[in-house]
């Protein structure tokens, strides 16, 4: 039957989702192949926030997760493709939804991540140098998730990320660069998990995270730029990661996500009658999930897993024998 305008199409996503995972030869799979790694985690994590984990064989996800990592310890965005940080996250990401960390040299991983660190305590995104807080973030979360924070120099890593602070209260790429929802998320994830928000001018920043809010109910990434679904993300979890998620219209927001389904075929796109992909399905689900929409599992603003995931792996359970 014909659903009504206002609601989540959750069925219809997870097939979306589980054909793309079967589809090799379709137009997203090819374009997407280098990036392969992070469909995984986006259509994983999807599944896992609308109950459905349990629909996908662990084991061959798994080894293929594995097939995908060098001797040096990190991970390529698909089978013979060179390790880098992007990749390795989303990795570790994966297997800890499994609850299959297990399976890791937790070293050699950790080992990987602290080499990138420079002195400036700065990351490298891979052995070619190219420096950026996207892989700040990165490089905390996964050695927050593997339990080895202690391999870097933390105190130098948030000191880098402060560096990164502009005059409106949010972060670019680099110091002095322009402040972009995507890299705001990234410096404030960063300073979430090393407890360091009081680095952050809640009330500035806040400010311009509202800011971002369209007619439409949509987020846009920055001043003047269309709404874009995926900034449900980028925005509100850093909105909700200082505390002043309350000042945006959420109802306008779930409204905005919702008119991005494909409730016929699944999936969402960035803005209404676009093309779905994996990567805008996942971010409009855990928007939701930020926002509350019943149905949907918990996901942590952070660390961008579902708080089960991140309770198990941060406070650890005794593994069930
Ligand atoms: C590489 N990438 C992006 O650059 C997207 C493109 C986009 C989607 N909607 C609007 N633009 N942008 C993006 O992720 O921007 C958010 C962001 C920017 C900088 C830092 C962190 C997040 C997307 C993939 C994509 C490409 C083209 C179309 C859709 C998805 C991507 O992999 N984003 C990564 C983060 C990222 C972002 C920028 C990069 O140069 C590399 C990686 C992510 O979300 N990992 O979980
Ligand atoms: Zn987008």
């Amino acid at each position: 039957m014909q659903k009504e305008m206002g609601e989540l199409a959750a069925e219809q996503h997870v097939k979306y989702i589980l054909s793309v995972e079967k589809k090799k030869d379709s137009f997203e799979a090819v374009v997407m192949e280098h990036l392969r790694m992070n469909g995984a985690y986006w259509g994983l994590t999807t599944l896992d926030l609308l109950g459905k984990l349990d629909a996908v064989d662990v084991s061959e996800v798994v080894s293929w997760i594995m097939s995908c990592q060098h001797e040096c310890g990190g991970f390529g965005g698909n089978i013979g493709h060179d390790p880098h940080m992007l990749y390795t996250l989303s990795a570790v990401q994966v297997l800890a939804l499994f609850d299959k960390l297990d399976v890791l040299d937790i070293d050699l991983v950790s080992n990987y991540i602290a080499g990138l660190q420079n002195a400036d305590g700065s990351f490298n995104g891979d052995m070619w140098g190219e420096i950026d807080t996207r892989f700040s973030y990165i490089a905390i979360c996964c050695l927050s998730l593997l339990h080895r924070l202690e391999k870097i120099n933390v105190e130098k890593a948030v000191d880098y990320v402060v560096s990164c602070k502009n005059l409106d209260g949010g972060f670019g790429c680099t110091p002095g660069g322009e402040s972009h929802a995507g890299q705001i998320f990234c410096c404030v994830g960063a300073l979430a998990i090393t407890g360091s928000l009081h680095h952050i001018d809640r009330d500035l920043l806040g400010w311009w995270l509202c800011e971002r809010q369209v007619k439409s109910g949509g987020l846009n990434g920055r001043p003047e730029k269309l709404p874009d679904v995926c900034y449900s993300w980028w925005v509100l979890s850093s909105l909700i990661m200082i505390d002043r998620v309350h000042w945006i219209d959420k109802e306008r927001l779930v409204k905005f996500i919702l008119d991005c389904q494909d409730k016929e075929n699944g999936g969402i796109s960035d803005r209404p009658d676009d093309a779905v992909d994996v990567f805008h399905t996942y971010f409009g689900v855990a928007g939701l999930s930020l926002l509350e929409y019943p149905g949907v599992k918990a996901i942590d603003p952070a660390y961008a897993l579902p708080v089960n995931v991140v309770d198990r792996v941060l406070i650890g359970k005794p593994k069930s024998s």
